[in-house]
């Protein structure tokens, strides 16, 4: 079987990225590692801090976020990260060539059942005239990004990668402790009869999606004449890897309880980089108004809508946006 080394010189990486996308794999085979220890490490629960969202932290993500910032800090690569964990730009080596955004924990509220959690990254090229610190440079919309990928930390630990030349599944292959190919090229089918969204938030929604999602409810008696079939894993790494493997429609519409908040999931640490893998596997990834990958940040820790999976349910679901406009 292929190793990730090789898939990525065949896409036309270059070394630096390769050796980069190495060192943040280290650091996420290490958090595989705690991450099965469970409670044997003593590594469950919650901390009694929040971060910059808000959110209570568990002790899982202070652990990856810090294994992650370490690691890449004493790569040499990375000139500033920004983690979804961290108020501010963390600044590393003014001489490094890359930018890295990451969610060190998606899902962490599945930890306490033993349930799929990941790691999302995406990279971007840091400007020359950056200071490390400047939070300037990562307002670049997705479209810059270099690479993007997800490690699902379930029953294999699995990696999703892309840079802009396909998507690649890879499986760790645990007894020489490597990132095996394991499929080339995923490719989404267009239609889909399975979603995937909240649906105890759906007197929130705003009406495109209200409308969208009563439809697929309906089923064979309603306008899309077919049944549909839901899933929600409650971790975005958990869904889209669904959606990765099988196609499907993910969905976290923006809520009107919170005007102030567009949606609940992070432009830089989830919504970009999965939209990256996805649509470089054929399917589309949208907030309802425009393509995800376009969307400039004004903010490092900017949420945005997320409509994203199969082409052709994704324009359905667009449709449905247009005509509200209309
Ligand atoms: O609480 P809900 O509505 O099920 O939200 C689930 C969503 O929140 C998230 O868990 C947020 O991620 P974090 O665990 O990184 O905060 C997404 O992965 C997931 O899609
Ligand atoms: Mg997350
Ligand atoms: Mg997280």
């Amino acid at each position: 079987m292929k190793r990730l080394n090789s898939q990525l010189q065949q896409d036309g990486a270059q070394l630096e990225l390769i050796l980069l996308i190495r060192t943040l794999l280290a650091a996420c085979k290490e958090i595989s590692f705690r991450v099965s220890q469970g409670a044997l490490a003593g590594v469950l629960g919650s901390t009694l801090s929040e971060n910059v969202q808000g959110e209570t932290q568990k002790k899982l993500d202070v652990i990856s976020n810090q294994i992650i910032k370490d690691t890449l800090c004493e790569s040499g690569y990375v000139k500033a990260m920004s983690s979804e964990e961290e108020e501010h730009v963390v600044p590393c080596d003014p001489d490094g060539k890359y930018l890295v955004s990451f969610d060190p924990l998606d899902g962490s509220s599945n930890t306490e059942i033993n349930s799929l959690i990941g790691t999302i990254f995406s990279i971007f090229h840091a400007p020359q005239w950056m200071e490390p610190g400047d939070p300037s440079a990562f307002v670049q919309p997705g479209t810059q990004m270099v690479a993007a990928a997800y490690v699902l930390y379930g029953p294999s630990t699995m990696l999703a990668m892309t840079t802009g030349r396909g998507t690649h599944l890879y499986t760790l292959d645990k007894t020489h402790g490597g990132f095996l190919l394991t499929q080339a090229n995923i490719q989404l089918p267009q239609q889909t009869a399975e979603y995937a969204i909240n649906a105890s938030n759906q007197r929130h929604w705003d009406t495109p999606m209200q409308r969208y999602v009563s439809e697929l409810v309906a089923g064979k008696e309603g306008p899309r004449k077919k049944d549909y079939n839901m899933r929600w894993v409650a971790a975005m790494v958990g869904d889209i890897h669904r959606v990765l493997c099988r196609g499907g429609i993910f969905m976290y519409p923006a809520d009107k309880r919170n005007p102030e908040q567009t949606g609940k999931l992070r432009l830089l640490y989830e919504a970009n980089p999965m939209a990256f893998l996805i649509e470089q596997a054929g399917g589309k990834a949208s907030t309802g108004e425009r393509r995800i990958m376009e969307v400039v940040p004004t903010d490092i820790h900017q949420r945005v809508p997320v409509i994203m999976g199969s082409s052709e349910e994704v324009d359905y679901c667009l449709s449905c946006y247009e005509e509200t406009k209309a």
